[in-house]
Parts: C-alpha cells; structure tokens; sequence
C-alpha cells in the first residue's frame, strides 16, 4: 500500500500497475492508447514542468486509468493550456502524488507487474474494487481505442492500410510525412485495407495472445505477398501470424533511452522508446531476428527473408524520445513502393 496526495478526478481506478523511466513526454506517454487498462507510474520525480499542450497528445485525450507520480508540479511553459493535475481533473482520471514512485519501480522489478487499485477510498474498498476487476490479462481492450469505421487520410499514390488497435497520432505523422495515403481501418476488420498497396498492423494495449482473430487474419494476409509491417503489438501479432510464440516480461520495457541493436541493416546501436510488457519468441518460425535489447536480449525486430514482412517491438516513431531509428518508416515505404512499381 503506498499513501499520497490524491489528484484530478476523485473516483478510484484499477489497472495494472506498471512503471515507465521516461524523464520527459508525459502527455505523449498518458495519452498513448498501449497504456489502456493500466495505472502508470513516472520514476522522474517532477512531472507537469511544462503543462499540456493539444500538440503533444498521441490521441484524443487521456488513456491510462490512473496516474502515480512523486510531485505533479505547476507548468511554466508558454503553450500549456492547463495544469497536471487540472488536466487529470478534466479528463475524468485519478492521480496520486507524493508517492516514491522509485520505491514502487523497485517493488515491481522484484516482484513483476501487478493489478492495483487506486483513488481516494478507504483500502478495504479499494481491495475491494481490485477483486471485482478483471485481471489486464484477459480483458480486452483494443476494441476501445480503434476506429469505429474506415477512416481515409492523405492523398498519395501509395495506399498503406493501417489496421487501427490504438495508434498513436505520431505513427500516423510519420507515415503521412512519407507522402502516402491512409486507410485506417478497424482492428476487427482488416481485411477492408487488403487492396492498399501495404499493410501496417499499430501499437495496441492488452495481451497480444487475445488478439487471435487479427494473427489469423494477417496470416490470410501474409498469402498475397504483400508489404507488411507491424510495431510493438503489430510486431507481435505479426509474430504470431507466422507462428511465434509469446510471453510475458515480468515488468516490461517502458523508457525512451532503452537501447536496440540493429544485428542486420546498419549494425548499430540506437536510443529507443518502448512501451510493452509481452514479448516475442520468435524460434521455429519463418522470421528472422534483425533487432535485439542487448540488456536482456529481448527481440525487437523481425524480418522475412523472402516476404515483404518488417517489424519493429519498439517505437521508431518516438514521441517521447529519440528520433534515432525513424529510418525504419523510410524502408517500409521503400518497401511498399517497390512492391507497387512505382
Ligand atoms: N505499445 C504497444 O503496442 C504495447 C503492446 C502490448 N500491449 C504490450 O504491452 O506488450
């Protein structure tokens, strides 16, 4: 149990609790729709420095359910619009502070994620609400954060269908800038994008292992030899689309200094931004490792050899963090145009 100073909305919140030691990006990260259905804690210590801006947000407003900081703080910067905690306030999300939210990394290090309760109530009604809630496991929670309907975005020549699990505003930015056309189409029905001239699976919150309708769909997908790319849970359920396996890490990668090595196409090491808690194990399947964290090894990045197929376990869109690994939009959409002829 850790005691704070309860802030922005005054209702409790259950997620899973997990821990990102990003220093700066907090309305990009709280906006995220991949932090769906859990309660984020900060390790920076000062969160709310510069206020929140509409030209930060990855979506359409908050996405976590709660927020854990150690001092949300006045903004002192000239775009703010608001305040952390009025912010919270406005958005209908809970937020506790003067928590050492160091302590609860550690706790989450050593013992791995967990469901958590948060708000201000007494701890037999917060034990309460946590027992009644679904596990993050097993609940769903793409279906919440994708678009209702297809959605048509910029006017190229080249169409990339974009299966919609939550993506995040500046994926969309990245692609765009690129000069293509969007179809971004619900993650229930991707198969309304399959005659663009590629196909990008987003970043999505929840287990990948729920999502075994969209694995089965992008493995019809996969027969029309096609590009395809997916990032963080499109790189998973890719994976799983050609047969790998998936696993749980006990308390993730959610930072934007995490390093990846590019084992395959530059042969460097790059400054990352990440932001998952399952991972790919891609052994006895047709892919091949072209990434790793050299920390603990994790895969995070698959190709084919002989399919169009390129996929990224963290965010080479950044936002917030480093720009470093950007160049792996250019190659997909070099990809997805010499695919098309053009
Ligand atoms: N950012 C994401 O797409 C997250 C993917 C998935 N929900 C995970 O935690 O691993």
């Amino acid at each position: 149990m850790f005691i704070g100073r309860h802030i922005g909305a005054e209702r409790v919140a259950v997620g899973e609790v997990v821990f990102t030691t990003a220093v700066v990006g907090y309305p990009q990260a709280l906006t995220d729709p991949s932090y769906k259905g859990q309660i984020l804690a900060f390790t920076m210590p000062l969160i709310g420095n510069y206020g929140v801006s509409e030209d930060q947000m990855e979506s359409d407003g908050i996405k976590v359910e709660g927020v854990v900081v150690f001092e949300a703080t006045e903004p002192s910067h000239y775009k703010s619009a608001m305040s952390l905690e009025e912010w919270l306030a406005a958005s209908n999300v809970p937020g506790l502070a003067r928590v050492d939210t160091r302590a609860l990394a550690q706790l989450l290090r050593e013992h791995g994620v967990m469901m958590g309760a948060m708000g201000p109530a007494k701890p037999h009604e917060l034990a309460k609400a946590l027992r009644r809630s679904p596990k993050y496991e097993e609940a769903s929670y793409v279906d919440l954060v994708s678009v209702k309907e297809p959605v048509e975005l910029g006017d190229g020549k080249l169409c990339i269908g974009l299966v919609d699990c939550g993506v995040k505003r500046s994926i969309v930015r990245e692609l765009l800038k690129r000069g293509v056309r969007l179809r971004i189409v619900p993650c229930r029905r991707p198969e309304l994008a399959y005659d663009c001239d590629g196909l990008f699976v987003s970043n999505g919150p929840g287990n990948p292992k729920l999502l075994t309708f969209l694995a089965e769909e992008i493995r019809q997908y996969v027969e029309y030899r096609k590009p395809l790319m997916g990032i963080c849970l499109g790189h998973q359920v890719v994976a799983m689309a050609m047969g790998a396996e998936i696993y749980k890490l006990k308390f993730g990668h959610r930072a934007s200094n995490k390093p990846v090595r590019d084992l395959a196409f530059t042969g460097k090491t790059y400054i990352t931004t990440h932001n998952h808690g399952y991972a790919v194990d891609p052994r006895g399947t047709e892919l091949k490792v072209w990434a790793i964290q050299p920390d603990d090894g994790t895969v995070e990045g698959l190709y084919h050899e002989s399919l169009p197929i390129l996929t990224t376990q963290w965010h080479p869109e950044a936002s917030p963090g480093a720009n470093d690994t950007k160049w792996v939009f250019d190659k997909f959409v070099k990809l997805v145009e010499r695919h098309a002829g053009h």
